[in-house]
């Protein structure tokens, strides 16, 4: 029978944790909301005891989101508790998250404790938070690293004084999933009441295992994940709650639902990512930029001719438009001729054997073929007078920066000033005030290639249209002038109608 998994969400508690990551409360209810849209069960909000802010934040979140249980963190101190009962005071269902460090590393140099003496303040915390609310979560702490016996005992008395969820963290991401699953099958076996509890993972990815340990656990009982969105959190992360979600949707043999409503789950990463300013890996499984980009030849006539042969999600499934076939110069025949086919010049035989050579001569020289390329290579492209190209760009400095661009289509010039908050904001600010398409800067990412003061950056842009990301890619020593290069590649390959200019 299938069993309900609850998904909760530690993306503003242990996601935010990062440095760079922190959200002010208003921030935190955008991401709280987008959770609850997204389907998760439990949004642990934060750590009260922590400080102002994110007392406050939970309190706020437990105000603006009514479906997800909203959950506090808090160690095994009375005060620490108090202070997550107070902040959780205005939610529908609160949960008290309380635990202590159960490794022989975190009970003698952490805690300078003893094996007892941490079963009876884990046991206290959990008969104080009780006082507060019903729902009260016990996690032992570094129990990846923790002898089995010991754990046993720990939980078990947690269940004992009134734990409605056990946490199996593995803190440090030592484990390897079997290792994983066997201290959860202990566990199932061992601990006399833990039928009265539900067991949750909480695995960190520091060897890469995060995904695959949680899937491990729940293989072997736990119903309970703890996650981030895009696998955020404390050194290398947390498990990704994407990877968790559809790993279980493409496999209908492990015995689970979800109530993720997993169509939200493109947008609620690139919402993340924005706000937390951390860009996701173009490889990142379900919602990396390549996560369905097909790129080698191979694949591309594989997926073209039935999209199953390479792919095992339906991208839609996770809010992704469509899948890409991407021309390089490893791409075949199958995939240059269905490009030509989208551009309304169907390509057969002997002349698609011509532009084929050419077009690997191209992509041996540059690494990105766009529509302009193609068109010029089937012999159709005409003067250069119907794309944006970029003229002279300057900016100066004041109270706002002030930008001015040349811009080119054909022999049509225009000019184009602007304010920005920045110089690049500020000159991609007058390219768009002459460029008429819908479109939004949805990444922007600057590298350096080197190290030196003097090196060239490169500079990636995603835009969105129509629903539909463009990329452009352009490289220069002149931050300003590749990241406006950069955006101009982009737009040049938006494919409704080329782009006019005012
Ligand atoms: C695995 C996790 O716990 S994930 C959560 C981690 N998140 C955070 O740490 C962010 C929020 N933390 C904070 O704001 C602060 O660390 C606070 C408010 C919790 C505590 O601040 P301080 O009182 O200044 O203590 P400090 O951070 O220096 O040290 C932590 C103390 O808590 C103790 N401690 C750690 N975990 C626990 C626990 N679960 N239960 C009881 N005590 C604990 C440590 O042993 C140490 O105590 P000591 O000072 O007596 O040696
Ligand atoms: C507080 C606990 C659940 C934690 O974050 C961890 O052990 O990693």
């Amino acid at each position: 029978m299938m069993e309900k998994l609850w998904i909760f969400d530690t993306t503003l508690r242990d996601g935010e944790q990062v440095p760079g990551c922190q959200l002010d409360s208003f921030e935190k209810i955008i991401v709280a909301q987008a959770l609850e849209r997204l389907g998760v069960d439990i949004i642990e909000a934060g750590f009260p005891i922590s400080s102002p802010g994110d007392f406050n934040s939970v309190v706020e979140i437990s105000k603006a989101v009514s479906d997800p249980i909203i959950c506090a963190l808090s160690r095994a101190v009375e005060k620490d508790i108090e202070v997550a009962a107070d902040a959780l005071k205005y939610a529908k269902r609160g949960r008290i998250h309380t635990g202590i460090g159960v490794s022989e590393y975190h009970i003698l140099h952490k805690l300078r404790s003893t094996p007892e003496k941490v079963i009876e303040r884990a046991v206290h915390a959990v008969k104080f938070a009780k006082r507060y609310v019903e729902d009260v979560e016990f996690y032992a702490e570094d129990a990846g690293r923790a002898d089995n016996e010991y754990l046993a005992r720990i939980v078990e008395a947690a269940i004992h004084a009134g734990a409605t969820v056990v946490n199996i963290p593995d803190t440090t991401g030592y484990c390897l999933p079997e290792q994983y699953a066997q201290k959860i099958k202990f566990l199932k076996e061992n601990v006399s009441n833990i039928h009265k509890a539900i067991i949750a993972t909480h695995c960190h990815n520091d060897l890469g295992m995060a995904t695959a340990n949680t899937i491990a656990g729940v293989q072997h009982g736990a119903r309970q994940v703890e996650v981030t969105i895009n696998g955020i959190g404390e050194r290398a992360g947390n498990t990704s709650l994407e990877e968790v979600v559809m790993a279980i949707k493409c496999h209908s043999d492990i015995p689970v639902f979800t109530s993720i409503n997993t169509p939200k789950i493109y947008e609620t990463s690139r919402l993340i990512s924005k706000l937390m300013n951390m860009p996701i890996q173009p490889n990142k499984a379900i919602v990396g930029r390549n996560a369905f980009a097909h790129s080698s030849g191979i694949h591309q006539d594989g997926v073209l001719k039935h999209r199953e042969n390479y792919e095992i999600m339906d991208p839609k499934d996770v809010g992704v438009e469509e899948s890409s076939i991407v021309l390089t110069a490893r791409s075949g025949r199958a995939a240059l001729k269905h490009h030509l086919q989208l551009l309304g010049f169907p390509c057969e035989g002997d002349k698609l054997e011509l532009v084929y050579n050419d077009f690997l001569k191209l992509a041996d020289a540059k690494r990105d073929i766009g529509r302009k390329d193609l068109l010029q290579l089937v012999g159709e492209y005409l003067e250069d007078n119907s794309f944006v190209q970029l003229g002279k760009v300057s900016y100066q400095y004041g109270d706002v920066v002030k930008s001015t661009v040349e811009l080119t289509i054909g022999d049509k010039k225009s000019t184009s000033s602007a304010e920005g908050n920045g110089p690049v904001d500020a000159v991609i600010k007058a390219i768009e005030k002459v460029v008429e398409q819908e479109i939004e800067l949805d990444e922007f990412l600057i590298q350096s290639m080197a190290k030196g003061s003097d090196d060239v950056c490169k500079v990636h842009m995603r835009l969105m249209h129509n629903n539909k990301p463009y990329h452009g890619f352009a490289s220069h020593t002149d931050i300003v002038l590749a990241s406006a290069q950069a955006f101009v590649d982009a737009i040049n390959k938006l494919p409704v109608k080329q782009p006019a200019i005012n």
